[in-house]
């Protein structure tokens, strides 16, 4: 049987990629790094994920075990036998997890010249390329010239709405009916593993800058600015008919730089705009909006959702108001639960806005966005 070894048993792991993986035939081994998780996976063997839409309908996947993040040898043999190796950890989670991926394919490099894919599934654009990058950091010069030749790490955009779990089942996953798996095709190794529900593609940017930059985008600008008015879920705040503009101003001027860049029509874009608009408003997931906000400082990145679309925008003429009011009220984001937005208050308080535009968002001074911005303060 062909085994998988999947870092992070979270909401991702287990309701979307290790679901998939399983079905599509494989052993699925979750690497975590919380303790009773993975000791309630060994224990049951199985989990249920459970899919939220008009009907409900519930999958048992059957034959996964787990291994702590921590059980360094543990992990490298088992991703030295993999026949893929895929993550859902968090983007800034990835640096951690490398140095035990690249034990696993240094051992692996000894005794089999199979190839293997690696796929980071994070919500990142180009996530795999740059776990590939920090894996090579804990290779020498001859392993990473075998790597080159035999491990593949494709970039992938992945897209299912997955809330943090309410039940009492401590592994079953509640998940949205739809879901989007894409992975470029070219950045494989060996032929492309047949999982259905994975589609490889050639043109993985269009697919994961869409998605980023429209559902990401329109769902930030949702949290932000719900967390502001004292909303609890994305539902509840798109019931305000004020955010609601905002959130589809927000993904009609991220639009203006799609289309433009990779050539989707405006009809094309607006029926996704619209899915996106009715996947938020589903009534059997209850999505906080501290959830979708979580790690502001990463949510601000000159890449991410709002800025990046943001200064795009701007260089097609586009004043991006609503993207401005996103980012604004992520500046306010103050949820004490949430490490980032606690040093992002601190940061703001110490150093002031015009710092933070700078270090966090990466908007320079010259740059008309401080202004649209700051006028929405
Ligand atoms: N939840 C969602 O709807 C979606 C999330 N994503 C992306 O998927 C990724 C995972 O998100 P979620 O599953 O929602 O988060 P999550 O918090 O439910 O799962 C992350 C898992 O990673 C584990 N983890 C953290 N540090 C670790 C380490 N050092 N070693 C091993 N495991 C570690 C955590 O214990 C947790 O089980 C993120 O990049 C997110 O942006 C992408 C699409 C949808
Ligand atoms: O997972 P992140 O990057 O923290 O952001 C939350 C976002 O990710 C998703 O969970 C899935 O793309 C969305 O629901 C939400 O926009």
């Amino acid at each position: 049987m062909k085994k998988a070894v999947h870092f992070g048993a979270g909401n991702i792991g287990r309701g979307f990629i290790g679901f998939l993986l399983s079905r599509a035939g494989y052993r699925v081994v979750f690497v975590d790094i919380n303790a009773e998780l993975i000791e309630t996976l060994n224990e049951k063997g199985f989990y249920r994920v459970m899919e939220k839409g008009e009907d409900e309908k519930v999958y048992r996947v059957e034959g996964v075990t787990g291994i702590l993040s921590t059980e360094e040898q543990k992990v490298a043999e088992a991703v030295a036998h993999a026949h893929i190796v895929t993550t859902a950890v968090g983007p800034g989670v990835l640096g951690s997890i490398a140095p035990l991926i690249a034990a696993g394919i240094s051992r692996r490099l000894q005794h089999s010249p199979e190839p293997l894919n690696v796929i980071a599934c994070e919500n990142m654009v180009g996530a795999s390329t740059f776990l590939k990058e920090k894996v090579m950091e804990h290779l020498s010069p001859s392993e990473r010239e075998k790597l080159e030749k035999t491990v593949g790490f494709p970039d992938a955009a992945v897209d299912r709405i997955v809330p943090p779990q309410s039940g009492t089942d401590p592994l079953g996953v509640a998940v949205e009916p739809y879901f989007e798996w894409v992975v470029d095709i070219g950045g494989f190794k060996g032929a492309v593993p047949e999982i259905p529900g994975m589609k490889a593609v050639e043109n993985l940017q269009a697919y994961v800058e869409r998605k980023i930059y429209t559902l990401n985008t329109g769902h930030a600008v949702a949290a932000y600015l719900g967390y502001e008015k004292g909303c609890t879920t994305i539902r509840e705040a798109l019931q305000n008919p004020q955010i609601l503009e905002a959130v589809k101003g927000a993904m009609a001027e991220s639009g203006v730089y799609l289309r433009a860049c990779f050539g989707f029509s405006e009809e094309e874009h607006e029926v996704y705009i619209e899915k996106t608009l009715q996947r938020f408003l589903n009534p059997a997931l209850e999505d906080p909006v501290v959830r979708v906000g979580r790690n502001p400082v990463r949510k601000l990145g000159p890449k991410d959702r709002l800025v990046y679309p943001s200064v795009r925008a701007l260089e097609l003429g586009v004043k991006p108001v609503n993207l401005a009011r996103g980012i604004a009220a992520a500046l306010k984001f103050d949820y004490e639960e949430d490490q980032e937005a606690r040093k992002l208050q601190q940061m703001l308080r110490e150093q002031g806005i015009d710092v933070v535009l700078n270090k966090v968002c990466g908007i320079p001074d010259e740059s008309p966005l401080r202004d649209i911005i700051k006028a929405t303060l």
